[in-house]
């Protein structure tokens, strides 16, 4: 499988470049840089810190390189994640995107893409993760009714987006395991909210330090609490899962995939 990794000096781009270049079953034919970095025109390899050079450059116009590969990983920002995937459609390539922060309307168009191309989101990539949600599912619908739901995410001072794509997807999950819609029972911040609404989930955001990604659920019953709490001590997990889930897509048809489907969740 050849692949495009844009932002090779970002966070999770440089980790990704590093998975996918000790990969068997993965060539990288180009990396995506932002116009104006002195590294454009340099090798992949050098950009990403991964110990030796790859032979393949870092430019920044996808368009220009696009036709050498299969699939494209994008964990970049949401706007560029907008024009990587117009480019991916025109040019019928498979795209992983796992970058946050995106609005209905922007995540519509993901769904839209899975006609013509094979599309694979997910705004968590860590394989605990997503058994995580598995949990949250059962629990919810096991005692969620009787039970005050609240999610606690933590993430470094530089993440831009709040609440997380994760805490959103996993708000998603419980909400339609009580068979309501997370837009008509999220509550974002409880500041001001006494007392608490009863069948609402509770979201709250900290940004400190360079804490990689934490994810508390809590079910608040009565005399008793139950938490569950995915940590990550760095962002490795991410990078292997959104290798995998490239290495899902091969031969893949045009469809919407998920890491659930890589995972056998579903
Ligand atoms: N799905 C998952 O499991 C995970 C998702 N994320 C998400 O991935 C995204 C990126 O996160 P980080 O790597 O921590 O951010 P970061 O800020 O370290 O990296 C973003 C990179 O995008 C680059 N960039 C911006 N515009 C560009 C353009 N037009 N062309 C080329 N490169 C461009 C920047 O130069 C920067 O290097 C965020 O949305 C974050 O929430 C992060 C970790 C795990
Ligand atoms: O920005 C991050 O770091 C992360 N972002 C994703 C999110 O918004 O949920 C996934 C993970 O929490 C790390």
């Amino acid at each position: 499988m050849k692949v495009i990794v844009t932002a090779p000096r970002g966070k999770m781009g440089k980790l990704i470049t590093q998975v996918a270049a000790s990969r068997d079953d993965m060539e990288l034919v180009a990396g995506i840089g932002p116009k104006g970095r002195d590294y454009i025109g340099t090798d992949l390899g050098t950009v990403a810190m991964v110990g030796k050079e790859l032979h393949v450059p870092v430019v920044d116009d996808l368009e220009s390189v696009i036709d050498k590969c299969d699939v494209i990983i994008d964990f970049s920002t949401k706007e560029m994640a907008m024009e990587v995937l117009d480019l991916a459609i025109r040019h019928k390539k498979g795209l992983v995107c796992g970058s946050t922060g995106f609005s209905d309307e922007e995540m519509k168009r993901f769904e839209d893409a899975a006609s013509s191309i094979p599309m694979l989101y997910a705004a968590n990539t860590s394989k605990l993760v997503n058994v995580m949600n598995k949990v949250l599912e059962f629990i919810t619908k096991t005692v969620g009714e009787e039970l005050d739901i609240e999610i606690l995410e933590m993430h470094d001072q530089w993440k831009k987006d709040a609440p997380s794509g994760t805490s959103k997807e996993m708000g998603e999950t419980m909400a339609h395991a009580l068979g309501k819609e997370l837009s008509d029972i999220a509550v974002y911040g409880r500041e001001g909210v006494s007392p608490r609404e009863p069948g609402t989930i509770g979201y709250h955001s900290l940004r400190a330090g360079n804490i990689p990604s934490s994810h508390t659920v809590f079910f608040g019953g009565m005399g008793e609490r139950l938490e569950i709490t995915h940590h990550c001590y760095n962002w490795e997990c991410f990078a292997r899962g959104a290798c995998d889930c490239a290495a899902y897509l091969a031969n893949k048809d045009p469809g919407y995939y998920t890491i659930k489907d890589v995972l056998h969740l579903s």
